[in-house]
């Protein structure tokens, strides 16, 4: 089978990427993204300055995924501009995601992106901090679209948008029909880390992470059925606009999952972390076998034809 797809009309071997903040941090970890089966590879959310995150334990790896609250380590946006000043795009995509502190933080990391004039992608972060007191951007959906409306006209090239989980149809609803407003917003991410999850270790009868009392964003197997739940439902509610698929994303067949439920790319976060950038061969080895076992022999035979009963 032919693992081929694309993506903003620009062909890429296979559909598998990086999940934005695992393996994504520094140089030499996106080199190794660079280097390996994925067909793309993000940046982590960067900041205006360099920032150290909160103090660890700040992941903790667990049966059904993982729990996180990183705080957002990372180099400053100067540091992935240079990245991407030096990336070599006829290989593969780089998206540079940019998740500011504020709207003007955001703002400038945008116009910079711009002015550099390279053919990075952005994916702006709505799980960003919003105003203190508030909730982020993603789920205050005033601050969402005086976000998008700020960046659309800032930016004024197709960008796209990484969003949080969404569990009730008049969410989808909404977010969509803010998105749809945008013509610049040309790719939606589905989801980011289930937010807020406890995780409680039985025997120290402790919390497992040190920052937020151990409250954390979920990720891995825990996470697979809502992140199919959003791509599906952005996927329906906008026809005009790319899916990435993010969340849950161990094997083949979850892959296989997120295309049929309707992702053009499909992003791995917590299996990554655990398995390294090795994960994308066995990846692809296991969609192209699960598509030979259904004798489909290209990807646009079964994307986004996800059967209701
Ligand atoms: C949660 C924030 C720190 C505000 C954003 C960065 C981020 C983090 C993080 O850096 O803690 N972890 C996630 O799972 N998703 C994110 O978007």
């Amino acid at each position: 089978p032919d693992l081929g797809t694309e993506f903003l009309e620009r062909p890429l071997a296979n559909p598998l990427m990086n999940a934005a903040g695992v393996w994504c941090t520094l140089a030499a970890q996106l080199d190794a993204l660079a280097d390996s089966e994925a067909a793309a590879i993000v940046t982590k959310s960067c900041t205006l300055v360099r920032r150290d995150g909160n103090p660890e334990p700040r992941y903790r790896a667990l049966p059904l995924g993982s729990i996180n609250s990183m705080g957002l380590p990372n180099e400053g946006y100067l540091y992935y501009l240079d990245y991407a000043a030096h990336h070599d795009y006829d290989h593969k995509p780089l998206f540079v995601s940019v998740s500011g502190l504020s709207l003007d933080d955001n703002l400038t990391i945008v116009a910079a992106l711009r002015d550099v004039v390279l053919p990075a992608l952005l994916e702006i972060n709505l799980s960003c901090p919003n105003v203190p007191g508030k909730a982020q951007p993603g789920y205050d959906f005033e601050a969402m679209d005086e976000l998008l409306a700020e960046v659309a006209t800032a930016y004024r090239r197709p960008f796209g948008v990484k969003l949080p989980p969404y569990f009730d149809f008049a969410h989808f609803d909404t977010v969509a029909q803010i998105l749809n407003r945008y013509e610049h917003l040309a790719f939606i991410t589905c989801i980011n880390s289930v937010g807020n999850a406890l995780i409680i270790d039985t025997g120290q009868e402790s919390a497992v992470i040190r920052p937020k009392d151990g409250f954390g964003g979920l990720g891995g197997d825990y996470v697979l059925p809502t992140a199919l739940a959003n791509v599906n439902a952005f996927h329906r509610r906008c026809p005009t606009k790319t899916i990435i698929g993010c969340g849950g994303v161990r094997t083949g067949e979850h892959v296989f999952q997120h295309l049929l439920a309707g992702a053009t790319l499909v992003q791995v976060g917590t299996a990554l972390y655990e398995e390294g950038p090795g994960i994308f061969q066995r990846l692809a080895r296991e969609l192209a076998e699960l598509m030979a076992h259904k004798g489909y022999r290209r990807i646009d035979e079964f994307r986004g034809r996800l059967k209701t009963l």
